[in-house]
Order: structure tokens, then sequence, then C-alpha cells
């Protein structure tokens, strides 16, 4: 039998910096990475939350950058592979070729779920530069089965090790999950990953549905330290595999400690399912925008809810950050305009 049937990609380090406004420090980073690393968690993921160069007025400065913080990483892990997101257009092979060399062993190239085609370069740069490479699907429940399973096929043909399906707005129930992993598992021969996020409170069902599909590759992040509602809460996860007879090869108890006394502390507040972020999920609006719309609701004086709504309406991508303050507005005028 094998090690590990699942294996599982710690995101709370990226993810989870949608969550704090992008404000890791370095010893943030070194505390967790070191308990991670010593609970057997075989990939861990470092990056501004929005990917490699995502420190942006648009997308929300970091507090340290980005390099600092995958460098002390990698140079506290003994067995834990640091991988990386990029999103082309945000990212360059600049920056990989940079993660690369301070010790990063895995890309993640994330397009929207329509868009595969602009990962072909990132890919090829990152198996050139010898590192283990994930074609990651953003969006997921914007496409339909067959349109995913072509551009996932598009991922595989540039070489791509592995390709995820990512319900980005926590938006995808788990029939849908499952269609999409089946379809993926029948049509490629590439391994197959999920990456959910808890705005439905649907992140675990949709996970076990993906896991009884096919996929083998999965993505948590600790104490729901990840973007909206988080993602499907690692040590819990663990435990729930651990339960089922999937291994994992992660130690629980070292797991549900640095949950306690790492995770819950640097989280600004517990994470929990608020009203923004279930609408997020109801409306299928990108998990990253939630701190972006909440502000803009502050700006406008308008209900964030109402922003979110219009978002999904417009069907707005990862991007396309501006449009939350021009929804506001829009808002704004529309109320202005009925008294
Ligand atoms: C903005 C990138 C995004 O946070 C990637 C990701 O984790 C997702 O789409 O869920
Ligand atoms: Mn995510």
């Amino acid at each position: 039998m094998a090690e590990q049937d699942v294996i599982i990609t710690e995101v709370a380090l990226r993810d989870g910096s949608h969550a704090i406004g992008h404000q890791f420090t370095v010893d943030q980073v070194v505390q967790l990475s070191k308990a991670l690393d010593d609970a057997n968690v075989p990939y861990i993921e470092v990056a501004h939350g929005d990917g490699l160069a995502g420190s942006s007025l648009q997308y929300g400065l970091s507090k340290t950058d980005e390099m600092a913080l995958i460098e002390a990483a990698a140079s506290v892990c003994n067995n834990a592979k640091i991988a990386v997101l990029l999103l082309p257009g945000i990212g360059t092979v600049q920056e990989l070729k940079q993660a690369a060399n301070i010790g990063a062993e895995m890309a993640r190239v994330a397009t929207h779920v329509t868009e595969a085609d602009v990962s072909s370069q990132h890919i090829a740069m990152a198996k050139d530069l010898g590192m283990e490479t994930v074609g990651f699907l953003m969006m997921a429940h914007m496409a339909p089965v067959k349109k995913l399973v072509e551009q996932a096929k598009l991922m595989e043909s540039y070489g791509a090790d592995t390709v995820y399906v990512v319900d980005s707005a926590g938006a995808l129930l788990p029939h849908e999950v499952k269609a999409r992993i089946r379809a993926l598992r029948e049509n490629l021969q590439i391994n197959i990953g999920f990456h959910g996020h808890n705005n439905l409170s649907l992140a675990m069902a949709n996970t076990l549905a993906a896991i009884e599909e096919g996929a083998t590759r999965i993505d948590g992040s600790v104490r729901c330290l990840g973007a909206g509602a988080g993602n499907t809460q690692t040590e819990v996860l663990v435990s729930v595999l651990d339960r089922l007879g999937i291994k994992t090869g992660i130690d629980l108890y070292k797991m549900m400690d640095l949950s306690e006394d790492i995770a819950a502390q640097i989280l600004q507040k517990p994470q929990e399912i608020t009203k923004d972020s279930l609408v997020l999920g109801y409306a299928g609006v990108y998990s990253s925008f939630l701190l972006h719309a909440q502000k803009a609701a502050k700006q406008f004086g308008v209900d964030s809810r109402d922003i979110l709504i219009e978002l999904g309406k417009r069907r707005v991508v990862g991007g396309q950050e501006d449009m939350i303050v021009d929804v506001a507005a829009e808002i704004v005028k529309k109320n202005t305009a009925v008294m």
C-alpha cells in the first residue's frame, strides 16, 4: 500500500493571505511552515494571495516581500516541498525563476477556467526549471463539464503533472464536483486535484465527493485560514480521511496543535461563515473579493451583499477587482435616483 493515498497541499500561507489582507510576516511563515513540516505535510504553498507578484494596489500590498516568505519557508522545511501559485498576467516567468532559485519545487499555474491557453509558457518554464507542475482551473463553477475537460486537456498537453478543479467561489455542489472530477478522470492521464472553499459549508462534502471520483491531490487550509470562509479545513480533513482509512501521512495531533497554537493566532478573527462569505458561494463570486467588497461597502455606505450579488450577476472574474468599486458606485447612484 502507498504511504499516502491522498496528497495534501496546505494553502494557508498563500490562500490565507487574502484573509489577513496580505500581512504575513517572516516570523509567522517560519513558525507555521516548520510546524507543518514537522507534522509531515507534503506540500506547503507560499505566495501573495493572488500569486507571485500579486502585491499591488489592485490586489493588495504585501507587508513582506513574498520572496522573503518563500525563502524563509524553504529554509525551515526538511521534507515538505514549497509550492508557489502563479497567475499568468500577474506573475511572470521571472518571478517563477526567482522562486525556484530560492527553494520552490512546485509551480501551480492558475487561469480562469476558460483560459487555460495562457498557461502554456509558464508550465513549460516550470518544467524546464525542474519543478513539479500543476494546472489550476479557477472558478470551475462557471464552465460546463465539457469545457472544463477541454481546458484541462490543454494543460495536460503543456506538460502539467496534475490538473485541479478549483472552486474559487465555494459555489459548487457535491454532485457538480463529482461530475467534473469524473469527467477529468475519464479523459486525462495525469493526477486530478480539488481545491474548495467553505462559503456554502460544502468544502468537506465536496472534497470527499472529489476523492470518491478519483481526485488524489487535495488542498486544505489549517483553521480555514483561506479566502472567504476558508478552504477545506486541513486538520479536519486529515481526521475524516483517517476515519475512512485513506492515508495522508500527516500526524493528526501535530496538525491539531499547530492549528490551535499557530494558525488561530494569525487569524485576525476566528474563521466562520458570515453573511458576506455565504453570499460569495450563493452568488458565485471569487472568494478573494471578500475584503475588497467589504471595504467598498463601507466607503460607499452600501450593503456588501448587494455588491457581491451584482458581481455574481455580471460574472466578474479574477483580475476585474476594479469592478467592485464601480458596482458600489452604481448602487449608490441607483439608490439616490429612487429617493
Ligand atoms: C486570486 C487567486 C486565487 O485566490 C486562487 C485560488 O485559491 C482560488 O481561485 O480559489
Ligand atoms: Mn482558493
